[in-house]
């Protein structure tokens, strides 16, 4: 699970807000292949959350479980050991019924795009529809509009043989998300794509994922399209070894760069501390730290005011006010001492706060940042 789980509306999904529905809950999940010595295991103590609206990107060499991940969620597979929910359903020990429904609300689009050779294009697309049951206005109007939006109006009545391999790509997509399908499933839908249809299939998942809530799940190694990813996940060996909320990292780091004491630090370093940062929020008269507690987090001001208090002989004396843009908390860690003042929120805040030992890791890394610190600590004591 990312770090940022409970960051306040940004950008894109995250608009929504962190209460919004998890379309897939992934816990301790594991996968095999073979029997006996033959036994592989492909996946190791997977754990996912993404939520309705958001588009995913699964990146990861060629054998690293992504494939198998994608099938488990799409029910094309069998769970074998541990959680996977997806729309609510659990699939481990789920029945034939349970499964059959669940894929109706699901759109999938793999490479090997299985178009009917007998039929045209919006055929192809209607044969899906019919076979979801779609009311058939509904389903012609859809279909028209999928394929002129993926720039294949003038081609709906052809068949495969006359189309090209990216436009028979194209009305693969179609035919997967003419039902308006809740979660689609895409193994590298822009592979056999140029640029310019590439980005029309994903501005389409774009508008998908925004008015429609449709959450997209993708395998690609395509890195012309990870800019539309809310969250990139990267497995490797069967492990996922990242998960970052794409949109949510590039805010703080923005927010970070501000900051003279990190201005020294390369784009890949203020990645990784952002993604390391937790969000908090607090309320008018929150007692954020308090003098004599052991100090664990570092704190940025995102938004809103606090008051710096100091127990003076049993009398808590105001000595400073701090506002957006500002720190606090860094005493206590660097000299491995307590808290040595109390922190009120003044108004609704938010905070950006980093784990001590990661504090420690960018001090290590960053010249300027010790420099200020030495200021600012010599100010203050
Ligand atoms: N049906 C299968 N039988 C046996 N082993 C399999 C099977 N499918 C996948 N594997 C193995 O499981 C591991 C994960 O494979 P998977 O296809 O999920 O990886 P991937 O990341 O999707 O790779 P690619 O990018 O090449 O598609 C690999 O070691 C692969 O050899």
């Amino acid at each position: 699970m990312t770090a940022f789980a409970s960051l306040p509306a940004t950008s894109g999904a995250y608009s929504q807000g962190p209460q919004v529905p998890k379309t897939i809950k992934v816990s301790q999940l594991n996968h095999y292949f073979g029997e006996g010595e033959l036994r592989k295991q492909a996946l190791h103590q997977n754990n996912l959350e993404v939520r309705r609206g958001e588009i995913v990107i699964m990146t990861g060499p060629s054998g690293s479980g992504k494939t198998t991940l994608l099938t488990l969620i799409g029910t094309l597979r069998t769970v074998q050991e541990g959680s996977l929910k997806v729309l609510g359903n659990e699939l481990n020990g789920a029945s034939r019924d349970e499964i059959v429904n669940l894929r109706r609300e699901m759109g999938f689009i793999f490479q090997a795009h299985n178009l009917f050779e007998s039929l045209t294009a919006f055929q192809n697309v209607n044969m899906a529809a019919e076979l979801l049951d779609m009311d058939r206005k509904l389903a012609q109007e859809r279909i028209d509009y999928l394929l002129n939006r993926l720039g294949l109006g003038h081609r709906i009545h052809y068949k495969p043989k006359s189309l090209s391999g990216g436009q028979k790509q194209r009305v693969a997509i179609a035919r997967g998300l003419v039902h308006s399908p809740k979660l689609v499933l895409a193994d590298e839908p822009t592979a056999a794509l140029d640029e310019h249809s590439g980005r029309e299939v994903v501005t389409l998942f774009q508008e998908l994922a925004r008015d429609e809530g449709c959450t997209i799940i993708m395998v690609t190694h395509d890195n012309r399209i990870l800019d539309v990813a809310d969250r990139i996940v990267n497995m490797v060996d069967g492990y996922i070894r990242s998960d970052v909320a794409v949109h949510e990292t590039s805010v703080i780091c923005a927010f970070l760069r501000q900051f003279p004491l990190f201005s020294d630090l390369t784009t890949s370093t203020l990645t990784d501390i952002a993604d390391k940062m937790m969000v908090q929020e607090a309320a008018p008269g929150d007692v954020i730290i308090r003098q004599g507690d052991p100090g664990e987090l570092f704190y940025l001001i995102r938004s809103g005011k606090v008051d710096v208090l100091i127990d003076d002989a049993g009398e808590s004396r105001k000595v400073a006010e701090l506002d957006e843009g500002q720190y606090f908390g860094e005493a206590a860690l660097l000299r491995d001492e307590p808290r040595n003042a109390t922190i009120v929120a003044r108004s609704k805040s938010v905070f950006y706060t980093l784990g001590k030992a990661d504090f420690k890791d960018v001090i290590a890394r960053s010249k300027t940042f010790v420099d200020e610190l030495r200021n600012v600590l010599a100010s203050r004591t």
